[in-house]
């Protein structure tokens, strides 16, 4: 079990240069795509063009298809402790699907991030699908935890939606509460404008494996 997950963190030595290189090359991609993701929901296009369009996009497919990984992205490192979760589904910087871009940490340990949600995070009408809200609160509630120095996996998060969430601009927030144990409780919650619109508390267990390699966990800055 832990073996199967440890092999998905790998350290692959990439220099910093080629790091920043890669998010130059890769991360425009991923912001492309994540238009087109807008743009299919909502262009008006008649069929002609549609088909026109969706030529070029296979042209597109063709060449980015011609040479690439297979499975998931995992988690990598270099030497400088510099980690890319790029796939991650909530933050990764070249997963197009991902809402949340900067992730912010205050000194009092308070990690934030806000985030525009356009219509492909619909769920009521007009309004942010829960379990967006929930994936928001997952990561925010876990990074607060790893960046507290207490990294682990979500054991339970409890969503509370106690109003609507309206598309567009939101902020979410978390902080460590306390610890017991392998367990840290977080809390956290995001808001619109007018107010918090979803609480959460995760508790977040760091299986034994992790204890183990708690300070390689811990230690790594945000990722990016
Ligand atoms: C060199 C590498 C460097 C890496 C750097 C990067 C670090 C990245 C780290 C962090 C990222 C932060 C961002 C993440 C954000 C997204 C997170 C997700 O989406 S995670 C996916 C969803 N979650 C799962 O799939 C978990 C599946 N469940 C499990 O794996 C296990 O059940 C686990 C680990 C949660 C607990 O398993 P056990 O075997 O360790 O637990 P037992 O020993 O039975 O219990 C320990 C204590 O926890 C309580 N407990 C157990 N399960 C619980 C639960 N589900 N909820 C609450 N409490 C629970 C128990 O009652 C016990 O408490 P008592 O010590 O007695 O007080």
């Amino acid at each position: 079990m832990t073996d199967s997950m440890l092999e998905l963190y790998v350290h692959d030595g990439l220099s910093d240069e080629e790091i920043d290189r890669q998010k130059a090359t890769y991360g425009p991609l991923t912001k492309d795509v994540r238009e087109l993701i807008q743009l299919a929901l909502q262009t008006r296009a008649d069929a002609d063009d549609v088909a026109r369009a969706r030529e070029h996009l296979a042209a597109a497919r063709e060449i980015l298809g011609c040479d690439r990984e297979d499975g998931p992205y995992g988690t990598r490192f270099n030497d400088s402790g510099r980690f890319r979760n790029w796939g991650n589904a909530a933050i990764g910087l070249r997963n197009a699907i991902a809402p949340i871009g900067e992730l912010h940490e205050d000194a009092d340990g308070r990690v934030w991030a806000d985030i525009h949600l356009g219509p492909i995070y619909e769920g009521p009408a007009g309004h942010v699908h829960g379990g967006v809200s929930a994936l928001l609160l997952d990561q925010i509630l876990g990074d607060a935890a790893r960046l507290s120095g207490h990294p682990g996996m979500t054991g339970t998060l409890t969503v509370r939606y106690r109003k609507r969430t309206p598309l567009g601009a939101v902020h979410v927030e978390a902080k460590l509460d306390r610890v017991e144990g392998r367990k840290a409780f977080v809390v956290g919650h995001v808001a619109d404008a007018e107010g918090i619109c979803v609480e959460a508390e995760g508790i977040f267990i760091a299986p034994v494996w992790m204890v183990e390699q708690r300070d390689s966990f811990a230690e790594t800055p945000r990722p990016e």
